[in-house]
């Protein structure tokens, strides 16, 4: 399958066909522009290295707020983002969903606001005494009583400066993304990853929880940032819009003070010789958002906002529009932290304060690395998206079998084989990430031969069993990595329906009559899942298609398809607590090769 997460270690596939980069997708013209327009009013209208492994195991550390008068200080002035909570730790309650309303009203105190910019390079002390940060305790409870009303005299002003270098980064990142680069990819080699990685956890958990809200929430900031400018910004000036972009997403879904976020900006505008002309632009048009959030959020249609158009079409199209909809608000929410564990699903879940999915994995509302998880360490368990271990499920008993694993990386099925007691193939034509199916395989005490290869020239076989878990657009995990939506494009779904193809084609020939095997995308597209079964069967390919019942799927007969494959939609598997809902969205068929 394509690219998509989190597999063993969150990462996804840089050799996947319509990975490379792109222009910005403008799918929605922009509706105003450069120059602050003032206030409009509202417009009705791993294994080793896991996907969302630091996530705070507490809140980022409090940020002093630029400009910030003396006076008492709230608790959630600090710089924690609201919806990334720690597991179990239950006081703010889930992130807010479609239709939840906004996180909290504009504050109604005078004197929160941000002061505007300091001058130039404004690093230094500040006029003011300022209050420094509350460091590195546990700031979710907050300071001290005797804390809030501020540092003694004298204490060397830094608060401004907390999170910037975070923040820079998002801002980075983000400007990545709009290029048209993948997020995994960005932040796994090169010069964004090396300074993501000099970063302590929290800060990289920060600029995860930052970056994931403004991608996840894209169209819904672009709408906020658009009712307060004038004319479009210059095309060009993307540092700009993703300085206004992370500022608003903190502003808007973040409990992130919103002068300490507006200040930050202002500093990163300044700091930037294309955004500086830009600075009292961005002081205005987000401390306009930051009065209005509460009437901005109500106005706006989350889900049409922020999930682009072709793709609504698209699955109107092929599950009508109540499900589209409802797949697309689940792309709303931060989804849970699914554990494919080796034995005992529910003494790990009692462990870990987790839930036992129909599919027997263990499912978090996750929080802090994943490597500071119980169980890491001895191997007890990988990260796996609970849909993402269908597709091994289908071939039934598969110890003693030769099982070609093909696209194998970052390995999640291969060690759901090699567990199972199968010899096991992983083959994938990326060097790099077979690296990481190695190390996980290694944390787990498991074996497979491993080959780089392309599979679509690879000899070898026969075999009894096939997976071909092949490289696709992702449209089923845009949960777990909404930088999808940005990176892609409708014509990606041709070339990698065409590249299936030749891979499916492949693969057959590889198995053995009478062999089982197992194609897989996680995609949503009918292109890339039923489209290229029934080719097959158009042109008398020599397969034969072996209906999959509910029982072999856990008793999910909603999943199955009239034709006896596999869909998983986001929008499956509902639960109370939406962090502990759905599923990746992948499609699976089961064939057998004629004798
Ligand atoms: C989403 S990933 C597979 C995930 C993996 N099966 C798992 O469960 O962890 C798709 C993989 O296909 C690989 N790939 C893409 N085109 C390929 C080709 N022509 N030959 C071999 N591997 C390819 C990519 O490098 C990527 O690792």
């Amino acid at each position: 399958m394509g690219p998509r997460g989190p597999g063993l270690d969150g990462g996804r596939s840089p050799g996947a066909a319509g990975d490379g980069p792109r222009p910005p997708r403008r799918d929605r013209p922009a509706e105003a522009g450069a120059g602050f327009a003032g206030p409009r009013g509202p417009r009705s209208e791993s294994f080793d290295r896991p996907p969302r492994a630091d996530r705070p195991d507490r809140p980022p550390r409090a940020e002093r707020p630029a400009g910030a008068d003396g006076g008492p200080r709230r608790r959630d002035e600090a710089g924690a983002p609201r919806p990334y909570r720690p597991a179990g730790d239950d006081r703010r309650g889930p992130p807010r969903g479609e239709g939840q309303g906004p996180a909290r009203g504009p504050r109604a105190e005078a004197g929160q606001g941000p002061r505007g910019p300091r001058p130039e390079g404004g690093r230094g002390p500040r006029p003011e005494g300022g209050r420094g940060p509350q460091g590195r305790g546990d700031d979710r409870r907050g300071p001290p009583r005797d804390d809030r009303r501020g540092p003694p005299r004298g204490r060397p002003p830094q608060g401004r400066t907390l999170g910037l270098e975070a923040r820079k980064l998002a801002v980075d990142l983000v400007v990545g993304v709009r290029k048209g680069r993948l997020l995994d990819q960005l932040l796994d080699e090169g010069f964004l990853a090396r300074r993501y990685q000099t970063l302590d956890a929290r800060d990289r958990a920060l600029v995860r929880a930052v970056v994931g809200v403004a991608l996840r929430r894209h169209g819904q900031i672009e709408d906020a940032i658009g009712r307060y400018l004038q004319r479009p910004l210059p095309d060009k000036a993307l540092t700009l819009k993703a300085i206004l972009e992370v500022a608003a997403a903190q502003i808007l879904f973040m409990d992130v003070a919103d002068h300490a976020a507006v200040a930050i900006a202002v500093d990163l505008a300044g700091a930037d010789p294309d955004a500086a002309p830009y600075k009292g632009l961005v002081n205005a048009v987000l401390r306009r958002i930051g009065a209005e959030k509460g009437d901005i959020l109500r106005a706006q249609d989350a889900v049409a906002l922020d999930t682009p158009a072709w793709l609504l079409e698209r699955w109107t199209a092929a599950y009508g529009a109540e499900t589209a909809r409802a797949i697309a608000a689940s792309h709303l929410v931060e989804p849970s932290l699914d554990l494919t564990v080796k034995s005992d699903p529910e003494g790990w879940a009692a462990r870990l304060g987790g839930i036992v999915l129909p599919t027997g994995s263990v499912r978090l509302v996750s929080s802090g690395s994943i490597d500071k998880i119980e169980g890491y360490d001895e191997g007890a368990w990988w990260v796996q998206d609970a849909a993402a271990t269908i597709p091994v499920h289908l071939l039934g008993d598969v110890a003693g079998r030769k099982v070609a694993d093909l696209c194998a990386a970052p390995g999640g099925k291969t060690a759901m084989l090699a567990h199972r007691g199968a010899d096991v193939t992983a083959v994938d034509q990326s060097e790099h990430r077979l690296g990481r199916l190695q190390r996980n395989l290694f944390r787990l005490d498991l074996k497979a031969s491993v080959e780089v290869a392309d599979v679509a020239e690879w000899l070898r076989g026969p075999f009894d069993m096939i997976l071909l878990d092949a490289p696709c657009t992702a449209t089923g995990t845009l949960r777990r990595h909404p930088d999808g939506a940005l990176s892609k494009g409708p014509e990606d779904v041709a070339k990698l329906a065409a590249l299936q193809r030749r891979l499916l084609d492949q693969a057959i020939r590889l198995l053995r009559p009478g062999g089982l095997i197992v194609y897989s995308v996680c995609s949503l597209e009918p292109e890339e899942g039923p489209d290229q079964i029934r080719r097959l069967m158009l042109i008398d390919a020599p397969v034969e298609r072996v209906p999959v019942t509910a029982d072999e799927v856990f008793g999910l007969a909603e999943i199955v398809t009239e034709e006896g494959d596999v869909r998983t939609l986001p929008s499956h598997l509902p639960n109370a607590d939406p962090r502990l809902a759905g599923l990746d969205g992948f499609f699976a068929a089961r064939l057998r090769k004629k004798i």
